[in-house]
């Protein structure tokens, strides 16, 4: 579904991203991690076409990224507050996302009330634009947004970062949920070890830029991380 070669990036001179060969299957939930400026989020931004890559490719179903923008309508996406429209309440951000990717009210309505326990009655009728939530809110909204369209490609980063304990709870469950039910290929960053083996059947650890693992999930994944996180501490 996603196919990446050759892929470099640099910024100023130095190489931040360097793949040189990387595919991720339709229904697969693959797990991104690495430490502070590893790449995580330039891997990401190159998948979504919204930076320059200085060589290779992605493709999205054997389209390059770059080429076309057919990709867009079956991928959702949230990597930061930069795709929100903060001058919108929520009310009417999520019904101009549902406009564009023609979710009907009825859809929408339902997608709501499968989200509400993760909302935490903190998202809707709030009488306030969406610059003005919290930052774990904004992360919920975004994330609400991305999901909505019932895309084939889901890439989140970070998406466990400034929530709370039990809404982290709730987006774990929502995305295995979506994951099995709707066959997502899921792109998913993050610094939590727990959440993302919990979430993915795939992780790959970038390290400065290059791919130095790639893990099928199984109950050792978890300890392999922590050991391989823990000897870059010590080392
Ligand atoms: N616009 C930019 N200009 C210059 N350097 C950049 C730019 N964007 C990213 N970088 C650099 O590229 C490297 C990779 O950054 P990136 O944000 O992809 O890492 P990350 O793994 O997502 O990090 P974190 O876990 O801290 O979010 C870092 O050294 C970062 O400083």
């Amino acid at each position: 579904m996603i196919k990446i070669e050759n892929l470099k990036k640099s910024y100023n001179g130095a190489l931040v991203l360097d793949i040189e060969e990387l595919k991720v299957n339709q229904g697969e939930s693959f797990g991104l991690v690495g430490n502070n400026g590893a790449g995580k989020t330039t891997l990401f931004r190159l998948v979504l076409d919204l930076i320059k890559a200085d060589t290779g490719w992605v493709q999205s179903k054997n389209i390059d990224v770059k080429r076309t923008s057919d990709w867009k309508t079956y991928t959702g996406s949230f990597l930061d507050e930069g795709f929100l429209v903060d001058f919108l309440s929520t009310e009417e951000y999520f019904n101009f996302i549902a406009k564009i990717n023609s979710v009907s009210k009825s859809e929408l309505d339902a997608l709501i009330n499968l989200f509400s326990d993760f909302f935490g009655g903190e998202i809707l009728n709030q009488k306030k634009y969406i610059r003005d939530f919290s930052k774990g809110n904004q992360k919920k909204i975004g994330i609400f947004a991305a999901i909505m369209s019932q895309p084939e490609v889901l890439v989140l980063d970070e998406p466990f970062a400034n929530l709370d304990p039990s809404s982290q709870i709730r987006l774990k469950q929502l995305l295995k949920k979506i994951q099995k039910e709707k066959n997502v290929c899921m792109l998913i960053s993050s610094h939590d070890l727990n959440h993302v083996t919990e979430v993915c059947e795939r992780i790959v650890v970038l390290e400065k830029g290059k791919m130095i693992n790639d893990i099928k999930t199984s109950e050792d994944t978890l300890g392999e991380l922590e050991t391989y996180f823990s000897s870059e501490v010590y080392s």
